[in-house]
Parts: C-alpha cells; sequence; structure tokens
C-alpha cells in the first residue's frame, strides 16, 4: 500500500510517521507513504500556492495549477481530497480503501481548493466528521493511520483488528490488566476464570450491552444488515430482559 500526501505543511506529518506502529509499518516496508510540498510544484517567483476568492469574500483558496500539475504525477493513483463537505469515513469505507494499490491524499488548506481541481482529478471528498479544522493534515494522518493498521502485518500478532470495534459492527468490551484489584476495585470474575468460552461470551454480551446503551443506531444497521449471529441475538434478548 502506498499512501502519498499532498500538503503545503510537510513537517506536520514528522511525528506521525516517526512514532510507533507506522514507523515500524515503514520500516518493515509493509506501507510506503510519500509526504509531498504543494509549495515545490509552484514555479514563480513568489512560489504562489493560494490566492484571493473569486466573487470576494474572506480567506484564500489553493490555485489549480501546482496540484494539476502535482497531481499528474499520481494520477494512476486514487485521489482523495479531506474537506467537511466529503464523505463522512467509516471503518467500511476505510477497510475498502485498504484494499487500493495506492492512494493520493490532498490536505487541503484556508478555504480550501480551486473547485476545478476536485471537478477534474478527485476521486472521492473525505470528511473525517462534522467540525472544522484549521486544515485538512490531521484527516490526511488519519485516513492513513486507520488504513495503514488494516495492512497485514503492521498491527503484528498481538493486537488484531478482528476484535475492533466496528469491525463487527458493535462496541469494544471492556479491558482490564494488572492488578486484578486496585483501590479496592476489582476485575469481574470471569476474565481470572481462564475459561475462554465463558469469557467469549461475556465480552460479546458486553459489547452488545455497550452498543445497545451508547450506539443503538449501530445495532439497528446491524440488525437491518442481517449480521446478527444466532448467540448475538441470544444475548441481545438476554440484555433487554
Ligand atoms: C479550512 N477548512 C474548513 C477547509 C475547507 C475545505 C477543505 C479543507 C479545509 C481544512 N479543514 C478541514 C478539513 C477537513 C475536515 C473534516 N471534517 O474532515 C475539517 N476541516
Amino acid at each position: 500500500m502506498k499512501i502519498n500526501i499532498l500538503t503545503l505543511f510537510p513537517d506536520m506529518f514528522s511525528g506521525f510517521l516517526n512514532e510507533s506502529i507506522i514507523k515500524r509499518a515503514l520500516e518493515k516496508e509493509l506501507i510506503k507513504i510519500n509526504v509531498i510540498n504543494i509549495r515545490d510544484f509552484t514555479f514563480d517567483k513568489h512560489k504562489q500556492v493560494d490566492d484571493t476568492p473569486f466573487g470576494g469574500g474572506g480567506g484564500m483558496v489553493l490555485k489549480p495549477e501546482p496540484l494539476f500539475r502535482v497531481l499528474e504525477k499520481f494520477k494512476k493513483s486514487k485521489i482523495i481530497y479531506t474537506s467537511p463537505q466529503g464523505k463522512t469515513l467509516t471503518q467500511n469505507l476505510v477497510k475498502d480503501l485498504s484494499k487500493e494499490k495506492e492512494i493520493t491524499i490532498i490536505a487541503g488548506h484556508y478555504e480550501g481548493i480551486d473547485e476545478r481541481v476536485i471537478e477534474e482529478l478527485v476521486d472521492l471528498e473525505i470528511s473525517i466528521g462534522d467540525y472544522v479544522l484549521t486544515g485538512g493534515e490531521l484527516p490526511a494522518m488519519i485516513i492513513t493511520d486507520a488504513i495503514s493498521r488494516l495492512i497485514p502485518g503492521v498491527l503484528g500478532n498481538t493486537a488484531s483488528y478482528e476484535n475492533d470495534s466496528f469491525y463487527n459492527g458493535l462496541l469494544d468490551y471492556p479491558h482490564y490488566t494488572r492488578p486484578a484489584e486496585y483501590n479496592g476495585l476489582k476485575v469481574p470474575e470471569v476474565l481470572l476464570s481462564g475459561h475462554h468460552k465463558n469469557i467469549e461470551i461475556w465480552r460479546k454480551k458486553e459489547s452488545i450491552k455497550r452498543t445497545y446503551i451508547r450506539r443503538p443506531d449501530l445495532l439497528e444497521k446491524k440488525l437491518e444488515n442481517k449480521e446478527f449471529s444466532k448467540l448475538e441475538i441470544k444475548l441481545l434478548d438476554e440484555i433487554k430482559k
């Protein structure tokens, strides 16, 4: 999986690329991340990347020329633009994107980019949620992070995404680690029992209970898509009693 990120602020990505799971995935060459400075694709004296909007109003808009030039190099990849006007990112969309060979993410800035770039070159506009940020760099990191962890080998053997919340359409169950009692607070007995089947059922029930309480919309969706196993239906009935 190769991810190109087009940005005006490449230095924002150094921490993201040099730490933890992403760093290890890059070292193992499981993914390749290429951060490109849009400004390198300006050839005028002032290296101008933005300009005032036609029609007036405040702010600046990213000019079409530098973006058309840089995107020429990546036209074989799926071109993504992060903006509040995009399709909201979900785990299913992440899963679909993780199957691409190469994607290029344009991190928007200022008031956005010239619409002609979107119309002509952008394959998918993505929003990470209904809120406004100073730039598209954090959304680009979030999309890159969410995709990378689905690439085989990136999470290593300890963590796996099969039990991810959202992976099975449910929220995650509660997690505990040593000590078994802390400040008089105990870990649920079943988790200390070593009884794997009971533990699995307890975790599944906790996931369904939490989803029922906190995100009934997710349960609805799972029911609509007929994605419930017989066990999950049984546990949901117990919870509803
Ligand atoms: C300055 N703005 C509003 C803007 C306008 C257009 C494009 C990019 C930006 C950069 N900001 C972003 C980007 C993405 C998201 C999101 N929800 O994915 C929120 N904000």
